[in-house]
C-alpha cells in the first residue's frame, strides 16, 4: 500500500514509480485542526502545507519552530520524510518539533504515538516514508511569531574563515542561520532574529512579486565589505527561496530576474512544482538525470570544509547551501554515530549543473555518497540516491525499524524505504 498522492503533486525530485504497481489509499486530509495556545501545541492533517500554516498561523501571532520553505511541502511528506530550515540549529529537523503522530497501522488499529506512548514508534516514524502506517495527524510545537525577521549579512572570504564564522553563529545565540557559498572563497553568512520592532529604513519584503531573486539580492553583500542588516517581515523571511526555488529557476526561466519581467509579471512566479512536474517532457527528463545535481547531503559540522571541497572536485556547482541543524540521539533511522549527546550537523545543498568535465551522474553520486556514509552522515532522500540496498542500510540505522516492521506485520502491507526511495523506485 502506498497513498494514492500522484507523484507529480509531490515536491520530491522524481515520481514515485511504485504507486502504478501498489494499492493506493486515497489520504485526503487537509485541515488545520485545532490550535492550542495554552498547551502550545497545533495539530494538523498529514496535507497541509508549510504556507497554509504560516499564512493561518502568523496573523494569530503564533508558528511553528522549523518552516521548511517551499509553500508546497506537506507535513505528512516532511514527518515521513524530513525537513530542514535555518531555526533547526536550535530546534533539530521538522520531526524533532513534532509531539504526537496518529497512524492507521496496517491492521487497521489507530494509534497515537508520542515520546512517552508507544515510543518506539514515535521514534521510528521520521524517514519511514509511510512504510510503517498511514499518518492521520501531527501535533507540533507551537512557538510565538514576531513580526519581523532583523537579518545580518555578513560577506566571508576564504572556505576555513567561513567555516569557523558559521560554526560559531550556530552555536551562538542567533535564531536563524544559513549561508551562501557563490566560490569557494566567498560566502555571505546570514544570522538574524525575530522583532517587532523595525527600522522602516532597512524594511525590505523581499516576497514582494517585483524583489530581485533573494540568492542574487544576498549576492551583492559579496560586494560591500561592510555587513548589512535588513528588517524582513516573517512570512517574507519564512518563504524567501520560494520564488526562485533556491536557484533552480535561473535554468527553468533564465530571464525571471529581469527588473521589466518582475515588475509585469513576476506575480506569476515561481510556476507551481506541481505544473512543473506535470508537463515535463521526457527529453527534459534526460537532460536533468545526465546534466544536473540536486542533492542535500547531512554531515557533521567539523567535515563541512573537507565536504564541500569534496563538491567542488566532484561537480563543481555553486551556489552551495550551507544550514546547520542539531541531530539529538534519539533512537531511530537517522542518530550522531555517539548516541550520549546531540550534535551539530549541517545540510550542505547542491543544485544545478555540473561544471566539471565528463560527469557521470551515477559514478559522482555514488562519490559523494560514500564519503558521506564514512562520516557518518546522511542523504536527504528527496533526491537521487544510487546506494545498492546494503549501503542504504550501512548510512541508515534499520534496527527498530526492523523490529517494528516485524512485529507490526508490515512486510504484508507495506514496502521497504529502500524499496520506495532508490532509484529504480523513481521515475
Ligand atoms: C443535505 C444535507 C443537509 C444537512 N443539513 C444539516 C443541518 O440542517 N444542520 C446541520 O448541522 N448539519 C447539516 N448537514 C450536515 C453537515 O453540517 C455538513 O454536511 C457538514 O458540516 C459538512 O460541511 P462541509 O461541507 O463544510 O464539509 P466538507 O466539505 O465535507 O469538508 C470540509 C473539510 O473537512 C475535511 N473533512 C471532511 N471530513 C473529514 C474527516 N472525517 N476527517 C478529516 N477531514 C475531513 C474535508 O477534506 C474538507 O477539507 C447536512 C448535510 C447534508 C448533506
Ligand atoms: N527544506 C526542506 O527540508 C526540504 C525538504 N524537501 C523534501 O520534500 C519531501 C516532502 O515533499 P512532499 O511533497 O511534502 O511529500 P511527498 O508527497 O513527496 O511524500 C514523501 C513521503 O512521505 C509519505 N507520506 C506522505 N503523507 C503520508 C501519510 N499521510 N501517511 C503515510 N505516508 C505519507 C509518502 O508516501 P507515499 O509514497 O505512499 O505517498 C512519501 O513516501 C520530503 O522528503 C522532504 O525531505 C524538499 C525541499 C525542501
Ligand atoms: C533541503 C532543501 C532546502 C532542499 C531544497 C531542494 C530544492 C532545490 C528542490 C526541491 C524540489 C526540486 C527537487 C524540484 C526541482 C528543482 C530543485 C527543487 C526545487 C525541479 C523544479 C527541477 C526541474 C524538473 O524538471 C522538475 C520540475 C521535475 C523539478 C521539480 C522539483
Amino acid at each position: 500500500m502506498c497513498t494514492a498522492r500522484p507523484g507529480w503533486q509531490t515536491v520530491s525530485f522524481r515520481r514515485p514509480a511504485y504507486k502504478s504497481t501498489m494499492y493506493n489509499l486515497e489520504v485526503n486530509l487537509v485541515d488545520i485542526l485545532n490550535i492550542d495556545v495554552k498547551k502550545q501545541i497545533v495539530k494538523v492533517e498529514p496535507l497541509v502545507t508549510m504556507g497554509q500554516l504560516t499564512a493561518t498561523l502568523i496573523p494569530l501571532g503564533w508558528s511553528i519552530p522549523v518552516v521548511p520553505e517551499i509553500d508546497d511541502l506537506t507535513v505528512g511528506g516532511l514527518v515521513m520524510g524530513t525537513g530542514v530550515e535555518t531555526t533547526s540549529h536550535k530546534y533539530g529537523l521538522f520531526q524533532h518539533t513534532c509531539l504526537a503522530y496518529e497512524l492507521v497501522l496496517c491492521d487497521g488499529s489507530v494509534v497515537r504515538c508520542s515520546k512517552d506512548e508507544n515510543s518506539e514508534l514515535f521514534y521510528s516514524v521520521p524517514w519511514s516514508y509511510g512504510t510503517l502506517g498511514i499518518l492521520t495527524s501531527v501535533e507540533i510545537r507551537l512557538v510565538p511569531a514576531k513580526k519581523y525577521v532583523k537579518l545580518k549579512y555578513e560577506p566571508v572570504k576564504g572556505l576555513d574563515n567561513l567555516v569557523k564564522k558559521f560554526e560559531d553563529a550556530s552555536k551562538g545565540n542567533n535564531e536563524f542561520v544559513e549561508a551562501i557559498l557563490y566560490n569557494e572563497d566567498e560566502a555571505v553568512l546570514m544570522t538574524g532574529c525575530q522583532t517587532d520592532d523595525c527600522d522602516r529604513s532597512k524594511l525590505n519584503p523581499v516576497g514582494l512579486w517585483y524583489k530581485p531573486w533573494f540568492f542574487l539580492h544576498v549576492k551583492t553583500f559579496l560586494n560591500g565589505k561592510l555587513s548589512g542588516v535588513e528588517y524582513i517581515p516573517l512570512r517574507d523571511y519564512y518563504h524567501r527561496h520560494t520564488r526562485s526555488l533556491f536557484w533552480e529557476i535561473q535554468d527553468i526561466i533564465p530571464f525571471g530576474n529581469n527588473s521589466i519581467f518582475r515588475l509585469l509579471l513576476g506575480w506569476l512566479m515561481p510556476p507551481k512544482i506541481s505544473l512543473l512536474k506535470l508537463t515535463q517532457t521526457e527529453a527534459i527528463k534526460k537532460l536533468y538525470e545526465n546534466n544536473h545535481v540536486i542533492q542535500d547531503m547531512l554531515v557533521p559540522i567539523e567535515k563541512l570544509e573537507d565536504s564541500v571541497k569534496l563538491f567542488k572536485e566532484t561537480v563543481n556547482i555553486f551556489p552551495i547551501w550551507l544550514c546547520p541543524f542539531l541531530l539529538p540521539p534519539n533512537p531511530g533511522m537517522v542518530h550522531p554515530k555517539q548516541m550520549q549527546n546531540a550534535e551539530l550537523y549541517v545540510d550542505v545543498g547542491v543544485y544545478g549543473v555540473p561544471a566539471v568535465k565528463n560527469f557521470k551522474p551515477k559514478e559522482s553520486t555514488r562519490k559523494l555518497e560514500e564519503y558521506v556514509r564514512k562520516v557518518h552522515g546522511f542523504q536527504m532522500l528527496y533526491a537521487d540516491t544510487y546506494m545498492s540496498r546494503e549501503e542504504f542500510r550501512a548510512m541508515f540505522d534499520h534496527t527498530l525499524y526492523d523490529k517494528l516492521r516485524f512485529n507490526m506485520k508490515c512486510h504484508q502491507a507495506f514496502p521497504e524505504v529502500y524499496d520506495k526511495v532508490s532509484k529504480q523506485a523513481r521515475i
